[in-house]
């Protein structure tokens, strides 16, 4: 039988990572509008219950505190943490599934999960949203109304630590500045897209 090739490797997940407020929701609409049926987010874990109308594998993967925590033993989650006396993980496997049905699997996630996924053979594609300038995303976040003054000093803090380690030789592949949203969207798509080949190694 011939080696199986593992489905990451023609799927290749994507990473990307930015302060809050870099603006990767308002990007990854655009991308994600642009290109239908291309793209998935992977399906967490939750020890939490069920709410009336979710389904388990679709909103979480709905699973025990023991089984959770077995898997958190067996190295299976990317991340995971702790919320309101629940936990919530990003499996590896979860990750795969979505390259396993022929999609590009996007994890938005920060620092912490970037350097995880780095430990990881999930073949990940890393992309850095990085703002203008502390000062422009101070003014985006106030601007989007959704933090309260303690909230946004935290962001901007963690925001600086962010983007020194995007400093980093070696750690992402592309940093986009998203000063001009028309201009960072093309210069996203276009190492998203690369040709047609959406970084796929086969
Ligand atoms: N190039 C841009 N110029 C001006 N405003 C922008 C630009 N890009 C994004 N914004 C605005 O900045 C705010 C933050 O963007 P967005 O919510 O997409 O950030 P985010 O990186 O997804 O943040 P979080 O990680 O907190 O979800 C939004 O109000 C958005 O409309």
């Amino acid at each position: 039988m011939p080696p199986t090739v593992p489905a990451t490797q023609k799927h290749r997940p994507i990473v990307i990572s930015g302060p809050s407020g870099a603006g990767k929701s308002t990007l990854l609409k655009r991308l994600f509008a642009a290109h239908p049926d291309t793209f998935g987010f992977s399906v967490s874990h939750t020890t939490r219950a069920p709410r009336a109308g979710e389904q388990d594998g679709r909103e979480y993967n709905f699973t025990s505190r023991e089984k959770f925590l077995a898997l958190v033993a067996e190295g299976g989650f990317i991340e995971h943490a702790l919320f309101g006396g629940n936990y919530y993980g990003t499996s590896t496997k979860a990750v795969k599934d979505v390259a396993e049905k022929e999609r590009i699997c996007i994890l938005d996630i920060e620092m912490e999960g970037v350097k995880q996924v780095k430990r990881t053979d999930l073949n990940a594609r890393f992309v850095f949203l990085a703002p203008p300038s502390v000062e422009v995303l101070e003014q985006r976040l106030r601007g989007r109304g959704t933090e309260d003054e303690e909230s946004l000093r935290k962001r901007l803090r963690q925001a600086e630590r962010e983007m020194e380690y995007a400093r980093v030789e070696g750690v992402h592949e592309r940093v986009i500045v998203n000063d001009d949203l028309d201009k960072a969207y093309r210069e996203l798509e276009e190492w998203v897209v690369d040709g047609g080949r959406f970084g796929s190694e086969q």
